[in-house]
């Protein structure tokens, strides 16, 4: 380090410093400082420092290291994830032509200019082989450009420095026609001495920006830049709501939770509650007793973006105290709402997943509504479970942590009964409703009536009913698996994806086959490219293939669709959703994003057009997924004073999951799940990590998943159980072949020192083109 850096750097702040051979520069964060280093090899020099303060402070650092031991992750990923993304540094590498004396495919790659983007992954190996060369040769260098994407919002605001009569006076002076300058005088006059967003004046006024330059010159106001936070509640409807009368039941919760937080005890509760029984209104009033004992709360809800009914709960109740944090936001909105947490302007985070590591200090209360929902792991490096983060915090803050849903994890329902979580339940709606009615209809006795593959008689009459009563209705197409695709009914040929194996699903948006896997799109064929044949079959079911049929059937209905496509824009779900509780659409169509959390009075009928996909996948959690899915989607019928109705098709009527979401009883659910798993040796009764190695050559990718299994069973006992080696389900994503094997456990200490060997080593492993994953508690095996 430079003597001049001595003061200036501190522990948790980014620097900029050179890495391994090629000294390219990476952002990097200091851990710690010594003053004489026993280092033995070579220390190289900081080359600059990012942060004026610490980005990182203690518990950061700390939750890193424990992060990075728990999910066998770098730490520099666990404390890149606690950063916003703006963040985190982009590098971007350029070629520099140094030398004209280079050869014809050097020359073509630089087509005529000095500098070029470089990325390996996109040069042809020909080409980079002889770019390789000349930079030995000293004729091409690289460069690495290390940026800095987070930039503080600024905008021009105004004064008047005028008095009443300095603007007689200026106004006298003016010429004749110098209307714009009239107006804008006339406009001072009447707000004066105030600080106003030059924006805001343009807008009400109608003047371009030059005016306000030449007023300034004028020495009529003066003009500064003044840091602005961006706004992501700007298009949210909020009225102030006070709190609810407890119901007895969520009294006792409440006053549970509140009893630990202030002892300061870092118990963690499971609130199972029935859908719409109040839970909400549970946090909401921890929330508040939390802040009035001068402390923070940090809840978590499941892709929030999904949910803006949740946001304006809590926003309308807590006001400017809320700092919102999900993936909906842009990354400089993200980035300000980051820095007022930091700063303590805001008390109350509601965020997804990594809202968790929001930078909240004093923390009372951690929630995470919808316990159960799988996006709160992570499915990539730092592969982490929010729940397991909440957990390590509340520990370090000594406060209490909420999950709350009306399906629970396995795992979390287990610890309830074991009695490592405190167990509270609430098991009767607000409105005393009893739950829907459900009825199932076994679609296999439909087809042979009826050609309507969509929908069953009996989903058609409700439908008709509830619209004649002038009621709301949400129809819920389970997408998944259910993709659509082109199959040649000549030859039976099926479009499949160049890069991976699986077949192409079709777009009627983009009118293009895609991979869902690796990106890969082509246009649809209209002849089959294996037999020229011309009849060419579309099958599955879309969500704009039911929306066309829905509205054949009720020609008068209005109908708002909900699905990946309808979404892609920012601010289109709540869109939607806004209409659709205004009632300004009948039906509410959508895939499995309508499912939670929605709470509309008037919705009394929920249809559910097939409940199976997920059931026939080789997946331990598919019937948990299943149950969930549909107790969730039946719990948004009947919320308020009128009777709600679910119908509910497939063609498993017989499935132990499909008949216990039919009486929603999750008891049941659970204890006949618990013992299948039991059976199975499957979580929760034994904890699982799979470890997967991918290679673009499909026998170096099995070799080195041999020699894993090799070393791994030296250091296992002879409780533990592997699966495979096997190929993974879909063996070859984006060119690379994937091999895994799973081990479940109970206890084995041995085999955590030698995955964090592999881990270490694995940075080997993908010079040599092998990359190795390690997931504690995959969500499936699959
Ligand atoms: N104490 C109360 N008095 C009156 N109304 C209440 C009370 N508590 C909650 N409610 C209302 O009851 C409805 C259902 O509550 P909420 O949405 O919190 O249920 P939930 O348990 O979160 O259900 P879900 O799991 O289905 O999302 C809401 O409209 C809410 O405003
Ligand atoms: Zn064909
Ligand atoms: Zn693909």
């Amino acid at each position: 380090m430079d003597e001049h850096l001595k003061d200036r750097i501190t522990v948790g702040m980014r620097v900029v410093v050179p890495f391994g051979k090629g000294n390219r520069l990476i952002q990097g964060f200091v851990v710690r400082i010594f003053d004489n280093a026993k280092y033995q090899g070579e220390l190289k020099k900081i080359i600059s420092v990012i942060d004026l303060a610490p980005v990182l402070n203690e518990e950061c650092l700390k939750m890193a290291e424990w992060m990075a031991r728990d999910t066998f992750s770098f730490r520099i990923s666990c404390m890149q994830a606690m950063l916003p993304s703006a963040m985190r540094a982009q590098y971007q590498k350029k070629l520099v032509l140094l030398s004209k004396d280079v050869n014809g495919d050097v020359k073509t790659f630089f087509s005529g200019e000095n500098e070029k983007d470089f990325d390996e992954q996109k040069i042809p190996t020909k080409i980079l082989g002889q770019l390789i060369k000349a930079r030995q040769q000293n004729k091409v260098e690289i460069r690495y450009l290390v940026k800095d994407r987070a930039r503080v919002k600024k905008v021009n605001v105004i004064k008047s420095v005028l008095t009443s009569a300095g603007i007689e006076r200026e106004r006298a002076a003016l010429r004749a026609n110098a209307d714009n300058l009239k107006r804008l005088l006339n406009f001072l006059e009447s707000h004066s001495q105030k600080m106003i967003s030059q924006l805001q004046v343009e807008k009400e006024t109608g003047l371009a920006s030059g005016v306000f330059q030449t007023a300034e010159k004028k020495g009529w106001l003066v003009r500064k830049k003044i840091e602005q936070y961006r706004d992501p509640r700007e298009h949210l409807a909020v009225k102030r709501t006070v709190p609810k009368k407890l119901t007895f039941q969520q009294n006792h919760a409440v006053e549970a939770v509140v009893k630990e937080a202030k002892n300061e005890n870092a118990t963690v509760f499971l609130l199972q509650g029935v859908t719409g029984s109040g839970k909400t209104e549970v946090y909401l009033q921890v929330i508040a007793n939390v802040l009035m004992n001068k402390k923070t709360a940090l809840m978590l809800v499941p892709e929030i973006a999904l949910t803006p009914q949740m946001v304006e709960r809590v926003t309308s109740r807590f006001g400017k105290k809320v700092a919102l944090l999900h993936s909906g936001l842009s990354n400089g909105e993200r980035f300000d709402e980051w820095r007022r947490i930091e700063k303590n302007e805001a008390q109350v985070v509601v965020g997804a997943r990594s809202a968790i590591f929001a930078p909240l200090k004093n923390i009372g209360i951690i929630i995470i509504d919808e316990e159960h929902e799988t996006s709160y792991k992570q499915d990539n490096m730092p592969r982490y479970h929010a729940r397991d983060v909440a957990k390590w915090r509340a520990v370090y803050h000594h406060c209490p942590v909420l999950l709350g849903s009306a399906t629970p994890s396995l795992e979390s329902r287990a610890r309830a009964q074991k009695g490592v979580y405190r167990w509270l339940h609430m098991d009767t709606r607000i409105n005393k409703q009893p739950l829907p009615q459900v009825t199932v209809i076994d679609m296999r006795q439909e087809a042979h009536f009826s050609n309507n593959m969509i929908f069953s008689k009996t989903m058609i009459a409700s439908i008709q009913q509830t619209l004649q009563r002038n009621e709301q209705i949400i129809l819920m197409l389970n997408r998944r698996g259910y993709s659509s695709f082109m199959m040649c009914r000549d030859c039976g040929f099926v479009l499949k994806c160049p890069n991976c194996d699986i077949s192409l699903t079709l777009h009627m948006d983009t009118h293009s086959m895609k991979c869902h896997y690796c990106g890969h799109e082509e246009p649809i064929p209209h002849v089959c490219p294996s037999c020229n044949g011309k009849r060419i079959r579309y099958y599955g079911t879309g969500t704009q293939q039911v929306e066309a049929e829905l509205q054949k059937i009720f020609n008068k209905a209005r109908i708002l669709r909900m699905d990946v496509d309808t979404t892609r824009r920012k601010g289109a779900h709540t869109q939607i959703l806004n209409k659709f509780g205004r009632h300004e659409a009948d039906i509410l169509l959508g895939t499995q994003m309508i499912a939670k959390g929605l709470d509309y009075p008037n919705v009394t009928l929920v249809g559910v057009l097939n409940a199976d996909t997920a059931l026939g996948m080789a997946d331990f959690r598919a019937s948990e997924k299943t149950f969930q899915l549909l107790t969730q989607v039946s719990g948004r019928a009947g919320r308020a004073d009128k009777k709600g109705e679910v119908i509910i098709q497939t063609y498993n009527p017989d499935h132990y999951a499909i008949r216990l979401a039919k009486e929603q009883n999750y008891e049941f659910f659970f204890r006949k799940e618990m013992s299948i798993r039991h059976q199975g040796v499957y979580p929760p009764y034994y904890y699982t990590v799979q470890i997967t190695a991918s290679s673009r050559d499909e026998g170096q990718a099995a070799k080195k998943m041999y020699q894993i299994y090799g070393e791994i069973k030296k250091h296992l006992s002879s409780k533990a159980v592997i699966l495979g080696p096997t190929p993974q389900a879909v063996a070859r994503i984006n060119n690379r072949y994937f091999y895994q094997i799973i081990v479940k456990y109970k206890r084995e200490n041995e085999m955590f020192a030698y995955l964090d060997d592999v881990l270490h080593k694995s940075q080997k492993d993908e010079r040599n083109g092998i990359k190795i994953m390690i997931d504690r508690e995959p969500l499936s095996f699959v």
